[in-house]
């Protein structure tokens, strides 16, 4: 591979304290070009390490290299190659949404007879050229979101850091962010913080799940199924004895229309022999790994 084609981003043994919580206790992570989704509970330390990858927080041990070399030490190098959407950002309220892209062109140092050129393109990829005149007071929860994505996208990042891009949005606004995303994520890292499950389904290739500060890399999403093949099931939970429920992972309980009670689990063997074998979902799967907690 040609060095201009080289796109690794490793993190290393990296950990993170706030005062006495351990947000991150020991990440290692290795992206190359690809979606990657990033799955985890609240308070997992998801933000945490987005926050560390983009270089605005800096580990307290460990390391974080793209392309071998260390993000800190390369500063507006690193800063130039990285699109970071944090999950909340707020603006001037004297901004419309071009003086905004206007003034985050040049806090990245992108050149001032580059800006017009710049802030157009990426209003016409998120769809926002027609209103935007729009104050940010202004706008709708989708439309600001679309906001966070053209500001990270000025300067033709390598890099795009998205942290819950699609919280709060309503289920259209969601389908067209995501088409948003996947066109813009072609011959890129892109890594993507969510809570909504279908977001990984539809937009990303990898799956990163992250449970209390630690991160694993699940791997391509379709061949992760294959761990939980044959072991999703649905029965009565009258029929299920104590030891069985303790030892499975439940994934879910519904009441059905003869109003009782059915509980969704995974288990290696077949629980109970009315028990019947369903279908894995994402949901399935990320409750396999973080083990039902
Ligand atoms: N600035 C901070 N000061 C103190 N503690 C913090 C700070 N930022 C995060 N934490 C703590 O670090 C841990 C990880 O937080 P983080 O925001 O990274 O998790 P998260 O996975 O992004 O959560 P969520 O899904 O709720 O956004 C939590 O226990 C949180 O309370």
């Amino acid at each position: 591979m040609q060095e201009r084609d080289r796109m690794e981003l490793k993190v290393s043994n990296v950990r993170k304290m706030y005062n006495k919580t351990v947000a991150v206790k020991n990440a290692n992570l290795y992206l190359e070009r690809g979606i990657y989704g990033l799955l985890g509970a609240n308070g997992a330390g998801k933000t945490t390490l987005m926050s560390m990858i983009s270089s605005l927080e800096i580990p307290d041990s460990g390391c974080i290299t793209y392309n071998g070399k260390n993000i800190f030490a390369m500063g507006d190098e690193y800063r130039a190659l990285i699109g970071y959407m944090p999950q909340d950002f707020g603006c001037y309220k004297e901004f419309c949404i071009l003086d905004f892209l206007k003034y985050i062109a040049l806090l990245k140092g992108i050149k001032k007879s580059h800006i017009d050129k710049q802030v157009n393109h990426v209003l016409n990829l998120v769809n926002l050229q027609k209103c935007n005149s729009k104050y940010f007071n202004e706008l709708s929860g989708g439309m600001r979101k679309r906001l966070g994505i053209a500001q990270a996208l000025l300067g033709e990042p390598q890099i795009l850091i998205l942290d819950e891009p699609t919280a709060g949005l309503d289920p259209k606004e969601r389908v067209r962010f995501r088409s948003i995303i996947s066109d813009i994520a072609i011959d890129k890292i892109v890594l993507i913080s969510t809570h909504i499950l279908s977001d990984i389904e539809y937009l990303s290739n990898r799956l990163l799940i992250m449970d209390s500060g630690t991160i694993e890399d699940i791997g391509q999403i379709e061949q992760a199924f294959t761990n939980i093949r044959g072991k999703v099931w649905e029965c009565n939970k009258n029929e299920l004895n104590a030891n069985t429920l303790r030892n499975s992972i439940v994934c879910n309980t519904k009441v059905n229309n003869e109003g009782q009670q059915i509980v969704r689990i995974i288990n290696e063997a077949q629980p109970v022999p009315s028990a019947t074998s369903v279908c894995g979902t994402l949901e399935d799967l990320y409750l396999y790994f973080v083990g039902g907690k």
